[in-house]
């Protein structure tokens, strides 16, 4: 496991964060429910790319449509794919982009990531907005844990050893948002009004980059 603090300069998270508001806007971000129980996720989710990874009362998948509005997911974001291509180490690009919405005082419980089906790819993480407190174990879920703090444009790459760690987010740390900090007047204006107020409201955007299928035709293969 990887951790890129500070990854996307100031630039990089203004156009990460302008891609992912017209984003939100054709795919908006839902409350997701644990499989069996129903029990809605404290977080909302959407997705970009041709995948997006969703869960409902029957289960985790991966589906190519909005799982309320029924349309296609939008393409994931130009910064997240260079993203992908300097840090993922891998040849085939990302088919899924998962976006979780933390609002202050929700949090992600201890999960791996293991619903795709092709493990030999990395998952490469990104966040916008506030700080969240990024917990993580071993391949047992009883392992040992540690945490760091990941901050708006930091990059966390799971991949290789540490591919199926466990991992959630405990909390958000209640601190003034960074949010696109040394270029305030250029962060304001542009961003999309639903994405700013809900980053300045003290809100986490993460994005995790997933490859989902074994890619068929492997250079020289
Ligand atoms: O929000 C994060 O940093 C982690 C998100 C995560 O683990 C996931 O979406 O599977
Ligand atoms: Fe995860």
């Amino acid at each position: 496991m990887i951790h890129y603090p500070g990854w996307l300069d100031a630039q990089a998270r203004l156009s990460l964060a302008t891609a992912l508001a017209a984003a939100l806007d054709s795919a908006p971000p839902y409350t997701p429910r644990m499989p069996r129980t129903g029990k809605p996720f404290s977080v909302r989710m959407t997705n970009c790319g041709p995948l997006g990874w969703v869960s409902g009362r029957d289960g985790y998948r991966y589906q190519p449509n909005h799982p309320e509005t029924g349309a296609r997911w939008p393409a994931i974001p130009e910064t997240a794919l260079e993203a992908w291509d300097a840090l993922g180490g891998y040849t085939a690009p990302p088919e899924a982009c998962l976006v979780n919405l933390y609002d202050p005082g929700t949090r992600m419980g201890l999960h791996q990531d293991r619903d795709e089906e092709d493990l030999a790819a990395p998952v490469v993480s990104l966040s916008l907005g506030a700080t969240a407190l990024f917990r993580y174990g071993g391949l047992k879920r009883s392992d040992p844990t540690r945490s760091i703090r990941l901050a708006s444009g930091d990059a966390l790459v799971m991949g290789g050893a540490s591919r199926l760690v466990h991992h959630g987010v405990d909390r958000l740390i209640d601190e003034p948002p960074q949010l696109f900090a040394g270029d305030r007047s250029a962060g304001d204006g542009r961003l999309d009004d639903v994405l700013r107020h809900f980053l300045a409201a003290g809100g986490r955007c993460n994005l995790t980059l997933r490859r989902v299928t074994q890619p068929r035709d492997r250079p020289g293969a």
